[in-house]
C-alpha cells in the first residue's frame, strides 16, 4: 500500500530510526539474538521505563515494565509499539525486563515544530485511525486543526475519523459538509440533558472532569467504529475528549483511580497512554493523546497526502520533482488531471479540499524554515540512565 510504503521514505535527516527502515535491517552478525524474547505492547512510557501488555488476550496476559537495552538508546520507543522483551518478563511486582527490540512499524504518527516547541516527537506506533475530537460548539471548531490533523494521519498511514462532540449544543451538518469531498467517517456525540455544558465549563465548578454522559447510541456508533482497530484520539481541551473516553473505556480519571492494565493513576508524563475498551474485540485499544494539542506538520511530505486521494494520486506522475502540488506550483499536473475528468465529476471538490489540506502543510514548511530545524531529543529517558 502506497500509504505504508511512504514509511520507507522518511528523511534521515530528521529522523534517525534506521532498524525499522525497510529494507535496512541490520546484518545479523550484529543483531543480538533474543530467541526467547517475548512480544509486548508498550501502553505507557514514562522516564525511562516502558509499561509493555505481554501474552494479550490470553490467561497469562500480564503488565511488564522494562527498561531499554542500550542499543535502543537513540530510538524513541512511543505508546502502541511492538517490542521484544528478555530478562523477568513475569511482570511480578518489582521486576523490570529489558526491551531489546522494536517490531517494524506499521504506521508511525508523529508531529513537529510549532511555535511553542521547536522540536519534532514521536507520538505512538501502530495506530489504525486517528479519531480527531472537536466540538460542534464551545469551544467553536477550527477547521484548521481538523485539516492539519488530517494531513498527519495521511502522512502517518493511518485513517482519519472526524467525531464530532457537544451535538446537542450546535448541529453539526455545516461542519460536516466542509468534509463531505473527503472520504471520512463522521461520527457525531451529545451528552443526555442531565450532563454537559451548555454554559462555558469552570474549572471552579467542581464538576470532575469527563462525568458527564454520553447517549448511549452515540457511545455505541464510537465503540463500532473502534471496534478490533486501535485508535488514536486527538482533541484540544474542553472538546469533552476525557469524557467520550470514559464512556468508552469507563476508565475514572476523575477519581484518580488506577486502571490496573494501564497504571494510569501513576501515569505522571504527557505522552500518550493506551486504554483498553471492554465489551469489545480482542486488540481493541484507545490511545488518549492528554499532552498532544497542536500538531506541527514540519516533516509532512506533500506526495504523502496526496497519496490518500486515490483518484488524484497517479497525476503526481505527470508533476514536476519535489512539486508542493499547492495551486500556485508550477506545472503541477494536479488540475489538468481533474480537468480532463480523471477523477470524475467529483475530482474538482476533491482537488479543492486536497489543496486546502497541502495550504496547512506548506505554511508549516515556511514556518520551519523560519525556525530553523531542531532535531528530536532523547524523549524519556532521564540523563544518567543505562
Ligand atoms: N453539552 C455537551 N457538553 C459536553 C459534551 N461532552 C462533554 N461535555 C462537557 O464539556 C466539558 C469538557 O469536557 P471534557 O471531557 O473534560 O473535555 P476534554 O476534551 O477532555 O478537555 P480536557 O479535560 O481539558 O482535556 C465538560 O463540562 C463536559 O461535561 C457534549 O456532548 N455535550
Ligand atoms: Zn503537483
Amino acid at each position: 500500500m502506497s500509504r505504508l510504503g511512504s514509511l520507507g521514505e522518511w528523511d534521515e535527516s530528521r529522523v534517525k530510526i534506521r532498524a525499522n527502515k525497510k529494507g535496512s535491517r541490520p546484518r545479523t552478525k550484529d543483531r543480538p539474538r533474543h530467541e526467547d524474547s517475548v512480544t509486548g505492547r508498550i501502553v505507557t512510557v514514562d522516564r525511562g521505563r516502558y509499561r509493555a501488555i505481554v501474552a494479550e488476550d490470553t490467561p497469562e496476559e500480564r503488565l511488564v515494565i522494562a527498561a531499554r537495552a542500550k542499543e535502543l538508546r537513540r530510538q524513541p520507543i512511543v505508546p502502541g509499539d511492538l517490542v521484544q522483551l528478555v530478562g523477568d518478563t513475569s511482570g511480578a511486582k518489582d521486576t523490570l525486563a529489558r526491551l531489546v527490540r522494536i517490531d517494524e512499524r506499521a504506521s508511525f504518527l508523529r508531529r513537529s515544530a510549532d511555535d511553542t516547541d521547536p522540536v519534532e516527537r514521536p507520538v505512538v506506533a501502530n495506530a489504525d485511525q486517528l479519531v480527531i475530537v472537536v466540538a460542534a460548539a464551545n469551544p467553536e471548531p477550527r477547521t484548521g486543526f481538523i485539516d492539519r490533523a488530517l494531513v498527519a494521519a495521511f502522512d502517518a498511514g493511518i485513517t482519519p475519523v472526524l467525531c464530532i462532540t457537544k451535538c446537542d449544543l450546535k448541529d453539526p451538518t455545516e461542519l460536516i459538509e466542509a468534509y463531505s469531498a473527503i472520504d471520512i467517517t463522521v461520527l457525531a456525540t451529545r451528552t443526555l440533558d442531565s450532563g454537559g455544558d451548555a454554559a462555558p465549563h469552570s474549572p471552579e465548578a467542581n464538576e470532575p472532569r469527563g462525568s458527564a454522559d454520553v447517549e448511549e447510541s452515540a457511545v455505541e456508533a464510537v465503540r463500532r467504529a473502534c471496534n478490533g482497530k486501535v485508535s488514536v484520539l486527538l482533541g484540544h481541551s474542553g472538546v469533552g475528549k476525557s469524557t467520550l473516553v470514559n464512556a468508552l473505556t469507563g476508565a475514572d480519571r476523575a477519581t484518580g483511580g488506577v486502571n490496573a492494565v494501564t497504571g494510569r493513576g501513576r501515569h505522571t508524563s504527557s505522552s500518550a497512554l493506551m486504554l483498553r475498551v471492554p465489551d469489545a474485540d480482542p486488540g481493541t485499544w484507545i490511545i488518549d493523546t492528554p499532552g498532544v494539542r497542536s500538531f506541527g506538520l514540519a516533516h509532512v511530505e506533500p506526495d504523502n497526502v496526496v497519496a490518500a486521494f486515490e483518484d488524484l494520486a497517479p497525476a503526481v506522475a505527470d508533476c514536476e520533482r519535489g512539486c508542493t502540488h499547492s495551486p500556485t506550483a508550477p506545472g503541477c499536473a494536479l488540475d489538468a488531471w481533474v480537468a480532463e475528468g480523471h477523477a470524475g465529476p467529483t475530482g474538482p471538490a476533491r482537488l479543492a479540499s486536497l489543496r486546502r489540506l497541502i495550504q496547512a502543510e506548506t505554511d508549516e514548511h515556511q514556518r520551519e524554515k523560519h525556525l530553523g530545524h531542531h532535531p528530536a531529543p532523547e524523549p524519556d529517558l532521564p540523563k544518567g540512565t543505562p
